[in-house]
């Protein structure tokens, strides 16, 4: 039977609105107590369960009331009627600071946070390494939270809250701030509790989350809940409403949303210099992405149509010069990248390079690009495998290929040879960013052995100009002719 974990009964938040400051002091001293505010209902009768090991997802324009019910059900605020109740531990990842003291270190909250869950210090203790494995954050951990960047904030919240493994995890967009490899290790996170059961709930604008982890969405509009259902249908009524809003808002969902953000490296460091804590609505996003498709047009703008024919990828004899010195030193790097394999083989080296053959791993969709992996054996292999895989940053497979796919079969190596294999392609994927893994395998009496295999181990930020539905473009040509009636 489905063991409900948070219930939500007919919840209201009034807020009292004052057109003038001195309003507030006129009422509060009125004989006849007359009314100078005007009530404002941040929420209006919602009621919603969750469920033992449900993932569920609260979406609605800025300012629907999402962030208030998740304070609700946190006991942060109060409501003005109704109730909510819940079962287990709740960790929740609020607004910047929430449930942490500003002026204590990181170190003196994550003991603190761990006393009010009723944890042990000297479990804390054990746990200590991880959250701060995770975190990542250096001697910050030292530093009173308030000198804390969002991203800081978030990676020591979020490494804590999952090292005490609660019942209840709730997050607040707070994934959203961060660089994409941080991302990338909550999302694999996230997956793991997800598998665990946890109970979820998230708010979210990014709308590919709400697709790949919540079970059931919960939509709000203006305080109100004005659906209940599968995240695809929900979000497909979010984008009516959205497009009600804001003529501009439905054309950035469609074409953007899936993508994970769809925005900018550029808009994304802007967001975090900004401090990150601002949350913006797709609607508001919409605008943003207009002013700056304007910024990236120019960088975009040489990339016109090249045929996909693929001959114009074959990579160019400056690139094969520079394959010989080390690549990755100018490649961003992964810290939390995972690698394995038996050690038979070594990927030593790599490098993601442009239609100009400068190493960089930022691109221009619509342009041809190359990777390149070099590769020392340690021991014999009779037939070697290379590949890379493009994923996003919640860790789907977007794209990729390897040395099999493509009909190119290695001989047999001995100990002591090395290869460099470069793949050359066109970029075909949305702006926004993603993470490379390559891999050296093969077969070994018919079982599928890796040899070296670094998972997202560098990224790519892809910028556009025009991104059209969907993952990919599948470069469109239209045609119109103007039919008469
Ligand atoms: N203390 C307050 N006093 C008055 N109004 C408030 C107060 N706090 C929030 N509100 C209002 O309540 C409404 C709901 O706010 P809330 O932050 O919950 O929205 P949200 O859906 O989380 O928005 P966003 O997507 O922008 O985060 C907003 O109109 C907001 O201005």
């Amino acid at each position: 039977m489905n063991e409900e974990l948070i219930s939500v009964k007919n919840v209201s938040k009034v807020y009292r609105l004052y057109d003038r400051p001195i309003d507030r002091l006129l009422e509060s001293i009125s004989i006849r107590k007359k009314s100078y505010h005007k009530d404002f209902f941040a929420l209006q009768n919602i009621s919603f369960s969750v469920n033992k090991g449900e993932a569920v997802g609260i979406i609605g324009t800025n300012g629907s009331g999402k962030s208030t019910m998740l304070k609700i059900i946190t006991g942060v605020l109060s409501p003005t009627s109704g109730s909510v109740e819940t079962k287990g531990t709740v960790c929740a990842l609020l607004e910047l600071g929430a449930g942490f003291n500003q002026d204590y270190t990181g170190i003196e909250n994550i003991y603190m946070n761990g006393t009010m869950m009723g944890i042990s210090k000297e479990e804390m203790d054990k746990k200590l390494p991880d959250i701060l494995d995770f975190a990542d954050i250096g001697d910050f951990v030292h530093q009173p939270v308030k000198s804390y960047s969002s991203g800081m904030f978030v990676r020591l919240a979020f490494a804590l809250y999952i090292s005490i493994d609660p019942e209840i995890l709730i997050v607040d967009e707070a994934l959203s701030v961060g660089d994409v490899f941080f991302q990338a290790k909550c999302y694999h996170r996230m997956d793991e509790l997800k598998k665990k059961g946890t109970t979820i709930l998230m708010v979210t604008h990014d709308l590919g989350s709400v697709m790949k982890y919540c079970d059931r969405v919960i939509l709000f509009n203006k305080g109100e809940k004005v659906g209940e259902g599968l995240p695809g249908q929900m979000v497909d009524q979010y984008k009516k409403i959205l497009a009600g809003k804001n003529p501009v808002a439905e054309k950035f969902v469609d074409e953007q949303d899936f993508l994970g953000e769809g925005s900018t490296a550029e808009e994304k460091r802007e967001g975090e210099n900004r401090g990150g804590t601002e949350k913006k609505g797709v609607a508001d996003l919409a605008l943003e992405e207009e002013r700056s498709a304007d910024k990236i047009v120019s960088a975009a703008k040489d990339s016109t149509k090249q045929p996909s024919d693929g001959k114009l990828c074959t990579p160019s004899t400056q690139d094969k010069e520079k394959a010989l010195r080390l690549m990755k030193d100018e490649m961003s790097i992964n810290p939390s990248a995972q690698l394995y394999g038996n050690g038979k083989a070594e990927i030593i080296d790599f490098g993601i390079f442009d239609k100009d053959g400068k190493l960089s791993n930022i691109l221009i969709k619509g342009e041809c690009f190359t990777i390149r992996e070099r590769i020392h054996f340690y021991d014999e292999i009779a037939a070697p495998i290379f590949t890379f895989t493009i994923k996003d940053k919640r860790g789907m497979d977007l794209s990729g290929t390897n040395t099999l796919f493509e009909g190119e079969n290695i001989p047999a190596v001995k100990a002591g040879d090395e290869y460099i294999c470069s793949f050359s392609q066109k970029m075909n994927l949305q702006g926004g960013e993603y993470l490379l893994s390559i891999s050296c395998t093969g077969f070994e009496g018919g079982e599928h052995t890796v040899y070296d295999r670094k998972y997202d181990i560098t990224s790519i930020t892809v910028l556009s100009n025009k991104n059209t539905v969907g993952i990919y473009d599948m470069e469109s040509e239209v045609a119109l002719e103007r039919h008469e009636a």
